[in-house]
């Protein structure tokens, strides 16, 4: 019987890893948790029993930390994903081209005494900031920035009114809700760019949309309608921002009705599924709808 390979490729999945830089008395520390995956010339070792001039998934897992090292200088998640992946395809003539994943726990410096420690750092939030970064033989660099996870809320300013009712709808109009989600963002730039101040000033941009001025908010009319407000902030906030992706689950939080009181906008069930699943591609010039990255 015929039997094609039609594609293949080999890697590392989620070697942890921390790095410290030491400048003077005062500490740098990332943990990055990184995935390899090469593309590369090894049709035989699928069809045949040869593993002939394969770079072996642990020989990955050590350059990981081979490149860290080497990586001497305070540098971003993005800047060791390029170092990485242009790693393989410098070293190997047989690969092609690599793709590195990264996850970056967010470990933030902490305050005593109102004074910023010289080394000590606590988790500052519940997002992993993600870099996937590519490198192929002709040398060309892709580089997709963002986190997934970064969980909020709002106890009001948002509501859910003029949706298409059918004999299947049971979900009333409301201008009265709690809004919650996790949120994925990924993005590219255009361009170079300092990869941290970017992603801080993107994050914010995207936070500081969906909340709205501290004392007042904003009114979200849906999920759909805040995530396109949230896109815009940070496409106008970072100009090297190219296109962005977010995906919003909306984490119901459901009124309660206990037999003994009624609903004051203060008890609900909270839930974790079934959730909505919003998301969009949002980019600074017109293209194809549907894209995504
Ligand atoms: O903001 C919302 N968008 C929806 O698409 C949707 N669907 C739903 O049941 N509630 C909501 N809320």
């Amino acid at each position: 019987m015929a039997a094609y390979l039609a594609q293949h490729q080999h890697g590392k999945l989620r070697v942890r890893l921390g790095r410290t830089w030491r400048e003077g008395n005062t500490h740098y520390f990332s943990e990055w948790n990184v995935s390899t995956t090469l593309v590369s010339d090894m049709a035989h070792a699928f069809k045949t029993s040869s593993n002939a001039d394969m770079t072996a998934t642990d020989t990955q897992k050590n350059t990981v930390y081979f490149v860290a090292k080497q990586c001497s200088q305070r540098c971003s998640p993005e800047e060791y994903g390029v170092a990485l992946a242009r790693h393989f395809v410098k070293t190997y003539p047989k690969v092609s081209k690599t793709m590195v994943s990264i996850e970056a726990t967010p470990w933030t410096r902490v305050s005593v005494a109102g004074q910023a420690h010289s080394h000590g750092f606590t988790v500052g939030g519940t997002e992993l900031r993600t870099v996937y970064a590519a490198v192929d033989e002709a040398g060309k660099v892709e580089v997709v920035s963002g986190f997934k996870g970064l969980k909020v809320l709002k106890t009001t300013q948002s509501g859910y009114e003029d949706f298409l009712k059918d004999k299947y709808t049971i979900l009333k109009d409301t201008k009265e809700r709690i809004v919650a989600t996790s949120i994925t963002a990924s993005w590219r730039y255009s361009g170079s760019v300092a990869y941290d101040a970017a992603y801080e000033t993107t994050k914010s941009a995207l936070s500081d949309a969906f909340f709205g001025p501290a004392q007042t908010g904003v009114y979200s009319p849906s999920v759909q309608y805040t995530l396109f407000q949230m896109a815009k902030e940070a496409l106008k906030r970072t100009p090297q921002l190219d296109s962005i992706f977010l995906n919003m689950p909306n984490i119901h939080f459901i009124p309660c009705n206990p037999v003994t009181s009624k609903f004051e906008d203060d008890v609900y069930v909270a839930t974790s599924e079934p959730s909505g699943n919003i998301e969009a591609t949002i980019t600074r010039a017109q293209v194809q709808p549907h894209a995504k990255l």
